[in-house]
């Protein structure tokens, strides 16, 4: 193909994607406007879309009791499901059900509001948006909305939540603040340093609210609902409905992650990977398009560093390192990660690797 057109096409695929952002319809408003084919700026690549299907039916990530009062044997749980699945299922977690529906019913009557209601909701992208966020990833754009809320650490003002969900968005904050204390609590002693360890790091402190809304997708096997990633935070709390969609990687391997009602999914981030020097993994995964006539609604907490200064360093918990186990990353500042720009579709572990020191390194 002559190299004019194929700039000609970009010029044209970028123009497509820009007027699909700017009438802020979203991909439900797609759907309203009755399409039943998906428009090409949708179409994944290739390379994308060779192996949707889950790749084995054998595997479930763990599920962790909260409720058992056999408290080591839950720490052992956290530990081993955190070095080898970077995954797990919390269940009887004392968040009341009838809050839980609340909640997922409150963010699907956003996401199923007017265009005109919900567009009044792009503001400043620090406080609170609207929008089909993740449209570079993988240059595609997805077949997904989002709502996202900055909780922490400066509170929104109240009139930036949208009003339809603005009380469980608050509960839900704190309900999510509440249970990661507990869970980072049980993990710092499966890791065997001080139980307020992370939490002095400041890693309950940054907090942000990502409510992400699948309608159905009539061709669900050109697109992709989230491609593959890793979380960049620390820590992520995810609530999903029932319906399912989210797979994540183990070993060669996708394996569906099965909707369990009231489960909370905890997973690693890549900053945590680098606190515990490697012994907890983050882990990849993706959520397909969604192929049922029911939407697929889930709301993700992303805990990061509250400490953001020039002279507040990160890196392995020194605790945990040894002559036997050096450390695996050099020492790093919030600003530096800042700094590096990195955009929504940089690569899976981004933030591993750039830290990473070579083996040579340790020398
Ligand atoms: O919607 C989901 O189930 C996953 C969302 C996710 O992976 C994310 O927000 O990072
Ligand atoms: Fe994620």
């Amino acid at each position: 193909m002559a190299i004019g057109s194929t700039i000609e096409m970009e010029r044209e695929w970028v123009k497509e994607v820009k007027e699909f952002d700017e009438s802020k319809m979203g991909v439900q408003g797609l759907l309203d406007s009755g399409v039943t084919t998906i428009p090409r700026i949708f179409i994944h690549p290739p390379e994308n879309l060779s192996d949707l299907q889950p790749s084995s039916t054998h595997f479930e990530i763990p599920v962790i009791d909260l409720s058992i009062t056999n408290c080591s044997k839950v720490i052992d749980q956290i530990k081993e499901s955190f070095s080898t699945w970077g995954f797990f299922q919390v269940i009887n977690h004392g968040i009341p059900m009838q809050d839980i529906e609340d909640t997922i019913k409150a963010f699907k009557s956003f996401h199923e509001q007017p265009k005109e209601i919900k567009s009044a909701y792009v503001w400043d992208q620090k406080v609170s948006y609207y929008s089909n966020f993740n449209i570079m990833w993988s240059k595609a754009v997805n077949w997904k909305d989002s709502l996202r809320v900055f909780t922490s650490p400066n509170p929104p003002k109240l009139e930036t939540i949208p009003s339809v969900c603005r009380k469980e968005v608050m509960q839900w904050d704190e309900y999510m603040k509440g249970l990661c204390e507990t869970l980072m609590e049980l993990m710092c002693e499966g890791l065997g340093v001080n139980k307020n360890r992370l939490k002095e790091l400041s890693c309950l402190g940054m907090r942000k609210f990502v409510c992400h809304y699948y309608p159905y997708c009539p061709q669900p096997d050109l697109t992709l609902g989230l491609p593959t990633h890793t979380d960049r935070g620390v820590l992520t709390l995810l609530l999903q409905n029932e319906v399912s969609g989210l797979q994540i990687k183990y070993g060669d391997e996708w394996v569906e992650v099965k909707p369990i009602h009231g489960a909370i999914i905890v997973n690693v981030g890549d900053l945590l990977q680098i606190f515990t020097n490697d012994q907890f993994k983050s882990v990849e995964h993706r959520v397909l398009a969604n192929a049922c006539k029911e939407s697929r609604v889930s709301a993700a907490v992303i805990y990061n560093p509250g400490k953001r200064g020039e002279s507040d360093i990160y890196g392995p918990l020194t605790e945990l390192l040894s002559p036997e186990n050096p450390a695996l990353y050099r020492n790093f500042t919030i600003p530096e990660i800042l700094k590096q720009g990195l955009t929504d579709d940089s690569s899976s572990k981004a933030i591993v690797d750039l830290f990473r020191l070579n083996c040579n390194d340790n020398d």
